[in-house]
């Protein structure tokens, strides 16, 4: 079951879709107004819905290619199809088991546990529950082919950057990912690992970041940004901000930034608007040539990689033989307890992991 995020598509799903996302979870009107303008700039459709039926397509042929009878069902968390739509489909068509394979590489409450607890919450919400057994693939943020295409990427750029006359010193490589409250990003990861600084969620990113740098020959300075913030002021979430590091760079000497959209796999609203259009408009302001470098997408190495982790799964692969670039992983199959729990939310039921 590829689980997205979903996205509205059309100016009347804006509202709703918004609605959605954010029930119960205090984020300001004013934020709202925000990104509901964002949506209503490209006509209020998101592009993620079209990415994800491409994604399920291309892992289909992928999985046809290998000789594998294996169907898949596509549902997403916040807009339809959703999730309980991809559980009837499944029903259905005489299915009992689902192996949920979530388009979001690491861990934290938004990006894993909400994952597991909407594919709960739509078990009940459908009455399937004795009839349909979910669990979740394991977190693929190190996994060779989600990192294969930001490697190929931040190479490209480096070469277009030396081709137009601009040493390595005077880039910077920032490696952008959406940023979290920071109450989530100190509970993301099993509860009895220490990450250090921003939890597992921010570990994750650092790791991932070094093996881009290092597998793509690169000897620029780089660092790890945030961005698409939305809670209220008074709430901390992860710093800094993608836009207040581009604005510092000039004095640094910094004549060119490369941003590798590292935490996220594909172009929707938050790469296209966050980054394409306001960081890109910054970098711009303050006399930088910017590039942002492809997300994963359809790129034949992510679908590869993504049909390997489903097989490793459904084989019971022996971790030591699990592909993980970092030392950090091969993360878990099954949640540990108290994985990625919501500080401001408070408990409600998942699946796909120890109990607490
Ligand atoms: C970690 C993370 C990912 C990456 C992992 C993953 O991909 O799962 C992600 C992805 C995405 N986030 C998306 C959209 C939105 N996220 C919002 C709000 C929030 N995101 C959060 C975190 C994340 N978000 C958080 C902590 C909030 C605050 C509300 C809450 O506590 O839950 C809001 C509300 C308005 C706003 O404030 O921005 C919207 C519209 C879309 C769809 C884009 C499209 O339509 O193309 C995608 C892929
Ligand atoms: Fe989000």
């Amino acid at each position: 079951m590829l689980a997205g995020f979903g996205g509205p598509e059309g100016q009347d799903d804006v509202i709703p879709f918004l609605r959605n996302v954010t029930r119960g979870r205090g984020i300001p009107d004013e934020r709202l107004e925000e990104v509901a303008h964002h949506y209503r700039h490209f006509g209020g459709v998101s592009p993620i819905n079209e990415q994800n039926r491409r994604l399920k397509a291309a892992v289909e042929a992928e999985l046809a290619s290998r000789g594998i009878d294996l169907p898949v069902v596509w549902g997403n968390r916040n807009w339809g199809p959703y999730v309980a739509d991809a559980l009837r489909e499944a029903s259905e068509r005489g299915l009992s088991t689902l192996l949920g394979l979530a388009t979001s590489a690491y861990s934290s409450y938004s990006s894993c546990r909400q994952y597991r607890e909407d594919f709960a919450g739509a078990l009940a919400e459908t009455g399937l529950g004795d009839a349909l057994r979910i669990d979740k693939v394991r977190q693929y943020f190190d996994h060779p082919g989600f990192v294969e295409p930001f490697v190929e990427g931040l190479r490209a750029a480096l070469a277009d950057l030396a081709e137009r006359g601009i040493a390595e010193s005077a880039i910077r490589v920032l490696f952008a990912t959406h940023s979290i409250p920071t109450a989530d990003a100190e509970r993301s990861g099993p509860r009895d690992r220490d990450f250090g600084d921003g939890g597992a969620y921010a570990a994750q990113h650092r790791a991932v970041a070094e093996v881009v740098m290092r597998d793509a020959g690169a000897d620029a300075a780089w660092q790890l940004v945030y961005q698409s913030r939305s809670g209220p002021a008074t709430q901390p979430w992860l710093e800094p901000d993608v836009n207040d590091v581009i604005a510092g760079l000039p004095a640094q000497g910094v004549e060119a930034v490369v941003i590798v959209p590292l935490g996220f796999v594909s172009d929707h609203m938050e790469v296209l608007w966050d980054l394409d259009t306001e960081a890109t408009a910054t970098a711009a302001e303050h006399g930088l040539v910017v590039i942002r470098t492809p997300t994963p997408g359809t790129h034949p190495a992510y679908v590869s990689g993504l049909v390997d982790l489903v097989l490793e799964r459904v084989n019971g692969t022996p971790t030591a033989e699990r592909p993980a670039l970092t030392e950090l992983g091969p993360w878990y199959d099954v949640c540990r307890p108290g994985c990625c729990e919501n500080a401001r939310l408070g408990f409600k039921p998942a699946i796909a992991g120890v109990a607490p």
